[in-house]
């Protein structure tokens, strides 16, 4: 039996008098790579900043590790909860080193520790700790930067990491060589639950063990990237889908 990491129970979120999320239910089990893909406005970001309390539920639970989040030190719980965004939010005037032990150095690790976890971690995600440790942000490209973004994420080793649009701003090739490496890094370190937002088919159905299909705030699918491309659930999916078709007949037919 799996164990549920993260559940939605009936979860409402508004901003001001409009309803964004309405009824969300689900579960997410311990040590998956779920994403969940949906188009603009559809509520993916909203639903993973109240995973990790950025935004609060105005109805319904959410749990994580069986413990209501309502109940939980939101501060300390933030720190079993990577988070990597699209602006990746490196501080300009800290190395890369030293933006990667921004947190360990808050909980006290000596240095000893914190330069083995910066190794480590430039190692995990394919930067030569001797090349790039000691560089600022400013000297790394868009791909670089969200590495970094990455290894600072995982830095404490949380059990959880929540990645949002993370790769949205990148090209296309780089954005591909990222993906696979965090499908590598999730395997590699076994255990983790990864929660991935993005709107690109293509990577969502790529990167996710699971693909949570959301529109309007609610679920329209939940289930394995093959279940989603052969049986889709609703007429949205199905749309969706059909988008990717779409545009694979645009660029095909140009090149005829
Ligand atoms: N702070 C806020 N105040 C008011 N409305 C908000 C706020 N944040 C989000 N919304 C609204 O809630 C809805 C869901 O937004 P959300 O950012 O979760 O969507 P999304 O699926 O992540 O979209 P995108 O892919 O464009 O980032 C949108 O209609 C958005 O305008």
């Amino acid at each position: 039996m799996p164990k549920a990491a993260i559940q939605f129970k009936n979860v409402q979120k508004k901003f001001g008098s409009r309803t964004v999320i309405s009824g969300l239910s689900f579960t997410i089990n311990a040590g998956e790579l779920v994403t969940i893909l949906g188009s603009s406005g559809s509520g993916k970001t909203t639903t993973l900043k109240m995973v990790n309390g950025l935004l609060k539920a105005d109805e319904g639970q959410i749990l994580v590790d069986g413990k209501r989040l309502a109940d939980q030190d939101i501060v300390r719980l933030r720190r079993h909860i990577g988070y990597v965004v699209q602006q990746v939010g490196l501080f300009p005037h800290m190395t890369v080193a030293e933006n990667i032990a921004v947190v360990p150095k808050m909980l006290h690790w000596n240095g000893k520790q914190i330069k083995e976890r910066v190794n480590e971690l430039l190692q995990l995600v394919q930067l030569n700790p001797a090349d790039y440790a000691g560089r600022y942000p400013c000297q790394l490209s868009g791909g670089q930067q969200q590495r970094v973004g990455v290894a600072r994420a995982l830095a404490v080793n949380p059990p959880y990491v929540l990645f949002d649009e993370p790769f949205g701003a990148l090209d296309a090739l780089t954005r591909m060589e990222l993906q696979k490496e965090i499908k590598q890094i999730h395997q590699q370190l076994g255990d983790k639950t990864f929660l991935f937002v993005t709107h690109d088919i293509n990577e969502a159905l790529f990167l996710g063990q699971r693909v949570m299909v959301m529109h309007e705030g609610q679920v329209e699918q939940f289930a394995t990237p093959s279940e989603v491309v052969n049986h889709p659930a609703t007429a949205f999916v199905r749309d969706l889908l059909g988008t990717v078709q779409q545009n694979k007949k645009l660029w095909g037919g140009y090149h005829d």
